[in-house]
């Protein structure tokens, strides 16, 4: 025989809840029919494991779509009113039906319902328009990384190509120089072709630093903001990696080059600033196209790739213009420590420079193992993503 389960009820301006009180349910059937609800389900109620049944007439005309949802303790259901407004009554019959309560843990009388109406309305509002503050915030952090980008992009560009073309006219100029060709000129040209391939070797192997150091000290400077975009989480990367990099750069830059004169003239400042370029003409169009969601899979091979052997020579290179700046510190004595007076000597910058050497494989090692984890992280997503 079907029993009746205990239904409890509460209301608000649009929607009827009702809870009825059955645990283990199965064969659930809720409908609204001809503004009825009919309920019928198997669970255990107050009379045991039975069937249990019931039907409610509603005071006022309810949308036929009920939605309901069962726990292991309840039945939650909630039916949708057609007209916005407060009910005096659920039911037709003035006389309320036995099984039926009312459900205090929902229960609102009218204007609590508006109350909370009202305070959800204010949440939502809240909510929109921190979500418009973050959007606005978002979309100001992607401009201003597009244009960071597309500065240091610029900039490195500008180097490479320059130091590419050099070094391209040496090429000529040196292959011109030693075929058999060359030697059959005139002794006139022969000697303006020394010139030239002596001229052209000599500006673009010693003279990059007259060239070039200026976009270079711009683009290593500007190099900082990427130093405040990882401590202040404007990107996701780690601080000390990209610490690493930059003042490792800015001290080559700054303190081996920039402050000794007798540097500038050294190859070695075409190799490090070649060696640097070389990936970062990759590197800040790929966070460009990152900018725009966008992603091109040859660029990021490529940033995730030429780093690997760059690396490795870009330190061996500035390695090398440290051991050669040793000579010039400990005879210029420029940045030592005086000691005192009695003692009448000084503690060269040499030794920083020893200790700097120790560091820079260090340096190497920690952002070696980084960039690893950032190429393993790259493409395992990239791969979990296309499959
Ligand atoms: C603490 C005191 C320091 C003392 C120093 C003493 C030791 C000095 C040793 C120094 C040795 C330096 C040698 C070096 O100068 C030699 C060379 O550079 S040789 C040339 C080769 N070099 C390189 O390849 C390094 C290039 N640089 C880098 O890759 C970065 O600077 C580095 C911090 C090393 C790594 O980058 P990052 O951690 O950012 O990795 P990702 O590129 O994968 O980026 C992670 C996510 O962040 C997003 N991101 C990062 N930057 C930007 C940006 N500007 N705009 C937009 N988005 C950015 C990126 O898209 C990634 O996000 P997602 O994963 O969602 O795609």
């Amino acid at each position: 025989m079907a029993l009746t389960p205990l239904v409890y009820w509460a209301q608000r301006h649009e929607d009827i809840y009702l809870r009825v009180e059955l645990t283990d349910v199965q064969n659930i059937d809720v409908h609204v029919d001809e503004n009825v609800l009919h309920f019928s389900a198997q669970g255990h109620g107050a009379k045991g494991q039975n069937e249990y049944k019931f039907s409610l007439d509603f005071l006022l005309p309810v949308k036929p779509q009920v939605s309901y949802k069962s726990t292991q303790r309840q039945v939650n259901i909630t039916v949708h009113k057609i007209q916005r407004g407060w009910w005096e009554r659920l039911t037709l019959r003035e006389r309320k039906p036995v099984f039926l309560a009312p459900d205090f843990d929902r229960w609102l009388d009218e204007s609590d319902a508006e109350m909370e109406i009202r305070e959800k309305e204010e949440k939502k509002n809240r909510l929109k328009a921190s979500r418009q503050k973050e959007e606005g915030f978002v979309s100001l952090k992607t401009v201003f990384l597009i244009v960071y980008n597309l500065v240091q992009f610029l900039g490195f560009s500008w180097i490479f190509i320059n130091m590419t073309v050099r070094l391209f006219i040496i090429g000529i100029g040196v292959k011109i120089y030693y075929t058999g060709e060359a030697e059959s000129v005139t002794y006139f040209t022969e000697n303006w072709l020394k010139h030239v391939r002596s001229k052209l070797f000599s500006d673009s192997l010693y003279d990059t630093f007259h060239t070039i150091s200026d976009v270079m000290f711009f683009c290593q400077i500007l190099a900082l903001v990427e130093v405040l975009n990882a401590a202040f989480g404007v990107v996701k990367t780690g601080v000390i990696p990209t610490l690493i990099q930059v003042v490792g750069r800015n001290f080559i830059l700054f303190i081996i080059f920039g402050s000794l004169e007798e540097m500038h003239h050294k190859p070695v400042v075409f190799f490090v600033f070649y060696l640097w370029s070389a990936i970062e003409i990759f590197r800040y169009p790929f966070y460009m196209l990152g900018c725009f969601n966008t992603e091109w899979k040859t660029l990021t091979w490529l940033r995730y790739t030429v780093w690997m052997p760059l690396y490795p020579l870009g330190v061996l290179a500035e390695a090398l213009a440290v051991i050669q700046s040793i000579p010039i510190f400990d005879e210029s004595k420029l940045f030592s420590i005086p000691l005192t007076k009695v003692i009448g000597t000084s503690v060269s910058f040499s030794y920083f420079l020893y200790i700097y050497l120790v560091l820079m494989f260090l340096g190497l090692f920690i952002n070696f193992s980084h960039l690893y984890k950032q190429r393993k992280r790259r493409f395992r997503t990239k791969k979990r993503k296309a499959n």
